[in-house]
C-alpha cells in the first residue's frame, strides 16, 4: 500500500486514522487504557535499516525509487491518545494519527499490536483486582504468556490495572514493578521432604514463603512450615504458606487455624492454580481463609476473550484539492459503519458529584465547555437521551506527537497505577460491577451524528446509481 500511494502521488497526502474497538472485552462495564509508552518506543526507533531495505529489495516487489523513500522514512504528523490508565469504551477513538498518508498507513498494525495487547490485560487485571479488594494480588504468568515480550508487558499492563506486584524479575527491573514471590515444587521434590526444603530455604532468604502442598499440606506441609518458622524464630521473616491445589476453601481454613493455634497469626496464606474473578469471587463467598493471591495463565492469557478487536479506520483525508474529506467504511452490520470525521471524545462528569455522565463524541470544532446544557442521544437508538447541566467536559485524547515530535511528559508507573484508581472512583458502580454492568453512555454530538449520516447517504447513493 505505501508503494501504491508513493508511486500514484497520494503519500503526502493528509489522513486521519482512528483506533478503537467495538466491543467491551469480557461483557465489562469500562476498559482501561494501556500501551502508549510502547507505542512511543516503536515510534521513536522507527526507521528502515540497510537490512530491511536489502530484504524488501530481493522480495522483487519493489521500485528503487521507493525503497529509496525508505531509506530515509522517520515519522512525521501528530499522534492523539488516551493516556495509560485512562477508562475507555467501545466506539470511541482511543488513538488518533494526523500524518501524510503513507505515515498514518505504515503504523496501523504496530498500534493495534501494542494497544489490543495492553488494554486487554490492563483491563482483566482490573476485574480481577475488583474481586480481591484490599488483599495483594500477584502476577504469576510469565510461563504460560504468549512469549516474552506479552510477559514483561503484560505484567506491566496488570500493574496499571491494579495488580501489586509480579514474579517476573525482568519486568521488575525494565519497569519498577514490586516482584514478589515464593518458590516452585521442584525444591521440596529435590529435598524429597517438606522440611529439609523448607529449611534449606529458610537458611538462604531473609523473606520466605513456604509452598506447602507437594506431598500433603494438612499432615506434611503446614506442621513442617511451623517447624521450620519455629526453629529458625527471629532469622527468618516467616510470611506465610502457599497453597496450589485442593479445595482451597476447606484447605486455607484449616490452615489458617493450624497457624493461629501454633502462634503465628499474623503469617499469609498464599494461593494460586488457575484463579480468575470468578474463582476468587467464590472463594471469597466460602470464607476461604486466603490473604494473597497469585493469578497467572488466566489473566496474562486474557483466557476468556483473547482479542480485543481494536480496528484503525481512516476518518479523514485530503483530496487533490487539499480539502480534508471525511470518509466511511459502510458494512450492513451497523457497529461496523465507522463514524466518519476528526474527532475528540470528551469525558462528561456532573460538577456536583464528580461521577461521569458519559462521553460525548464531537466534531474537531466543537468545544462542550462552551455549552450551559448539553444534550446527549445514544447514536443507535436516539430516542434515548438527557440533557446535562452544571457538568464538566475533560478531553480523553491527548496530544502525544505533533510536527513529528514527542510533546508529551510520560508519566512514570506509579502515576499511571494511581491515575486509573481515580478514574475509577469516578465511575459509578453500575458501570463497575463484573457482570451485566449498566451500559456506559458513548454519545455522539448533532453534528458528529448528522455527517455521518450524510456522508452515508451519500455512499448510498453513489453504490445505487453504480450501473455493470
Ligand atoms: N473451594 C473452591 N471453590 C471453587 N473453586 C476452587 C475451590 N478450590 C479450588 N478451586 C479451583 O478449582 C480448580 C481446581 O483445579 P484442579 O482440580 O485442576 O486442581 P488440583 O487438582 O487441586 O491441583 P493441580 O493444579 O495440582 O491439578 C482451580 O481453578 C482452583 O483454583
Ligand atoms: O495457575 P496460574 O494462575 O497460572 O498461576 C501460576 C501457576 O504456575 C505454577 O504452577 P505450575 O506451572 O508448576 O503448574 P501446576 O501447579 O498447574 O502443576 C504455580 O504453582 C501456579 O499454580
Ligand atoms: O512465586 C511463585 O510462587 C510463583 C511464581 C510464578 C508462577 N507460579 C508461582
Amino acid at each position: 500500500m505505501m508503494q501504491t500511494y508513493w508511486q500514484k502521488g497520494l503519500a503526502n497526502r493528509r489522513a486521519v486514522f482512528e483506533l478503537y474497538f467495538r466491543e467491551m472485552p469480557f461483557g465489562n462495564g469500562y476498559a482501561i487504557f494501556a500501551g502508549l509508552e510502547r507505542v512511543i518506543q516503536y515510534v521513536e526507533q522507527l526507521k528502515f535499516s540497510d537490512a530491511d531495505i536489502a530484504y524488501l529489495k530481493q522480495t522483487g516487489q519493489f521500485d528503487d525509487g521507493f525503497l529509496d523513500y525508505l531509506r530515509n522514512f522517520q515519522f512525521e504528523g501528530a499522534i492523539n491518545s488516551a493516556v495509560e490508565g485512562e477508562l475507555v469504551f467501545n466506539n470511541e477513538p482511543m488513538m488518533q494519527v494526523d500524518a501524510p498518508l503513507i505515515v498514518g498507513q505504515l503504523l496501523e498494525t504496530a498500534l493495534l499490536n501494542i494497544v489490543n495487547y495492553q488494554t486487554l490485560i490492563a483491563t482483566k487485571a482490573a476485574r480481577i483486582k475488583s474481586v480481591v479488594g484490599d488483599d495483594p494480588v500477584l502476577e504469576f504468568g510469565t510461563r504460560r504468556a504468549q512469549e516474552m515480550d506479552a510477559a514483561v508487558w503484560g505484567t506491566r499492563a496488570a500493574y496499571i490495572g491494579g495488580f501489586d506486584a509480579t514474579s517476573n524479575v525482568r519486568a521488575g527491573k525494565l519497569f519498577g514493578i514490586p516482584i514478589s514471590g515464593t518458590h516452585a515444587h521442584a525444591l521440596v521434590q529435590a529435598y524429597m521432604n517438606d522440611y529439609d526444603a523448607f529449611k534449606a530455604y529458610a537458611q538462604t532468604h531473609r523473606d520466605c514463603v513456604f509452598l506447602v502442598d507437594t506431598f500433603d499440606t494438612l499432615k506434611s506441609g503446614v506442621p513442617n512450615a511451623i517447624r521450620v518458622a519455629k526453629e529458625m524464630g527471629d532469622q527468618i521473616n516467616f510470611q506465610g504458606v502457599r497453597i496450589d491445589s485442593g479445595d482451597m476453601a476447606y484447605i486455607s481454613k484449616r490452615v489458617r487455624e493450624m497457624l493461629d493455634e501454633a502462634g503465628f497469626p499474623n503469617a499469609k496464606i498464599y494461593a494460586s492454580n488457575d484463579l480468575d474473578e470468578k474463582t476468587i469471587m467464590n472463594l471469597k463467598m466460602q470464607k476461604a481463609k486466603i490473604d494473597v493471591w497469585g493469578v497467572g495463565t488466566k489473566l496474562i492469557t486474557a483466557y476468556d476473550q483473547p482479542a480485543l478487536g481494536a480496528v484503525y479506520k481512516l476518518v479523514s483525508f485530503e483530496d487533490a484539492n487539499g480539502q480534508m474529506v471525511d470518509t466511511i467504511k459502510v458494512s450492513s452490520n451497523a457497529v461496523k459503519v465507522s463514524t466518519p470525521g476528526k474527532k475528540q471524545v470528551w469525558r462528561i462528569t456532573d460538577k456536583a458529584d464528580g461521577k461521569s455522565e458519559g462521553d460525548y463524541i464531537t466534531l474537531l470544532d466543537e468545544d462542550p465547555r462552551q455549552e450551559k446544557d448539553l444534550y446527549m442521544f445514544n447514536p443507535d437508538y436516539t430516542y434515548i437521551n438527557k440533557t446535562v447541566v452544571n457538568f464538566e467536559a475533560r478531553p480523553v485524547l491527548q496530544p502525544i506527537y505533533a510536527q513529528g515530535k514527542l510533546v508529551y511528559k510520560v508519566p512514570t508507573l506509579t502515576e499511571i497505577r494511581e491515575s486509573s484508581k481515580q478514574h475509577l472512583d469516578r465511575l459509578w458502580d453500575e458501570y463497575k460491577r463484573d457482570l451485566n454492568p449498566q451500559i456506559y453512555p458513548v454519545d455522539l454530538s448533532q453534528a458528529c451524528y448528522d455527517n455521518k449520516m450524510t456522508i452515508l447517504h451519500r455512499v448510498r447513493n453513489y453504490v445505487n446509481q453504480l450501473k455493470f
